[in-house]
């Protein structure tokens, strides 16, 4: 079982080491662990055929060492890196430790007892502070397998120190140490497990995010906007509500990547679209469009209160210049808007399109205006 155990922990490394070769979430460092707890194992397999200071000593203290690893591990994950003497200070003590009582097998079931334990407590703080991961599966099935290998040291160093347990040593046969080894052996995969969930969890949602999300700006993209607009349609069509919409450009944009470079013009793309979203209620979604071109839904909005949102951001841009190096850029969009109470499901490009010669003609009458446009007429068989 001791080896069956080293076996699965340099297997379950290699996978992991295979798996996600880039390693900056903590797996690399789990891996690591991994070869530790391999080895430690395969050391205690030797136990009488090696020196007692490899086999006993050593050994264990490597056991602290895995322990402070998947610690390093987990934060690497959250994107803190662990302090090296806060990964040496417990395999210092376990040295310590672990040499000092080298002789008595009751002692050191006793320490494993206790310093494991709060290690490993150390890895479930580190694990769920200060808020839990958004997607949680992972952490639960590494909190589980942790939180049984502390019950089953907690239990041994109990044992120990209760003297129910003989000082014959860890190669004795026992129903009890045979339960230790099975459990050691399925905790420490299910906790590898764990961990590469939570990677992938979140790899998931990192590409979901980029999907539908605009890269440069960070607001939605042109399919998410797309989507969400057909599913708003629907929705107005059901309750017969009101439903507008801003399209919007920014003016003379090609001046300022013509002047100030593309880098520049990447900035002011970027600063619109922090100030649209910081003045639009929840409900709205602003996002990219296209080029210079942003598209603001406004469920359940009508005319005037689209026309009043619209000058509200058409201010606030033109108030705020966009910050550069050598000096801010003045910038100022133009905006048109639509409304309707859509009646049919096909409505939502008939107010794009609306929006669109709306924005048109702010641009023709000088820019840096809101202009709107009358209500579309959709599509006759939609609804
Ligand atoms: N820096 C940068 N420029 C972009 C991006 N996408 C489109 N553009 C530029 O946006 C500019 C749009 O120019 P035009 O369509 O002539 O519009 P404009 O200069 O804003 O003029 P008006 O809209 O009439 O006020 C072009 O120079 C495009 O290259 C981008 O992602 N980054």
């Amino acid at each position: 079982m001791l080896v069956m155990t080293a076996a699965a922990s340099f297997a379950m490394a290699t996978a992991m080491a295979v798996v996600r070769p880039e390693a900056r979430e903590g797996v690399g460092l789990w891996a690591l662990a991994l070869v530790l707890h391999g080895s430690c194992y395969a050391l205690y397999a030797l136990r009488g055929q090696i020196p007692d200071a490899a086999s006993v000593v050593l050994a264990n203290t490597l056991l602290t060492g895995v322990f402070a690893l998947m610690l390093a591990a987990v934060e690497q994950f959250h994107g803190r890196p662990l302090p090296w003497w806060r990964m040496a200070l417990p395999v210092a003590l376990g040295l310590l430790l672990f040499g000092w009582f080298a002789g008595d097998y009751r002692a050191r079931q006793i320490i494993v007892g206790t310093l494991g334990p709060a290690q490993l407590a150390l890895v479930l703080w580190a694990l769920w502070r200060p808020l839990a991961p958004a997607q949680p599966r992972g952490a639960w099935l590494l909190s589980a397998s942790v939180l049984a290998e502390v019950l089953l040291m907690l239990g041994r160093g109990a044992l120990a120190l209760s003297r129910h347990m003989d000082n014959a040593g860890l190669l004795q046969i026992s129903p009890t140490q045979a339960a230790v080894f099975v459990l050691a052996f399925v905790t420490i995969i299910l906790a590898s497990l764990g961990l590469l969930l939570m990677t992938k969890d979140r790899a998931d949602a990192a590409n979901r995010h980029l999907a539908s999300h605009d890269a440069l700006t960070g607001l939605a993209n042109r399919r998410t906007l797309v989507q969400a607009l057909a599913r708003d349609m629907a929705h107005a069509v059901r309750i017969r509500g009101p439903y507008a919409l801003v399209l919007l450009d920014i003016d003379h944009f090609k001046t300022v990547n013509d002047t100030r470079g593309h880098r520049a013009g990447d900035q002011v793309l970027r600063h619109v679209a922090g100030v649209l979203a910081a003045r639009l209620r929840r409900q709205d979604l602003p996002g990219r469009y296209g080029g210079e071109e942003f598209l603001v839904l406004l469920p359940g909005t009508d005319l005037a209160g689209a026309l009043q949102v619209a000058e509200t951001l058409r201010q606030a841009v033109q108030d705020t210049p966009c910050p550069q190096p050598d000096g801010p850029i003045a910038v100022t969009i133009s905006l048109g808007v639509c409304a309707a109470r859509p009646h049919a499901p096909g409505c939502g490009e008939a107010l794009i399109d609306a929006a669109d010669r709306a924005l048109y003609a702010a641009k023709q009458a000088g820019r840096n205006r809101v202009q709107h446009g009358p209500a579309p007429e959709c599509p006759a068989d939609a609804g």
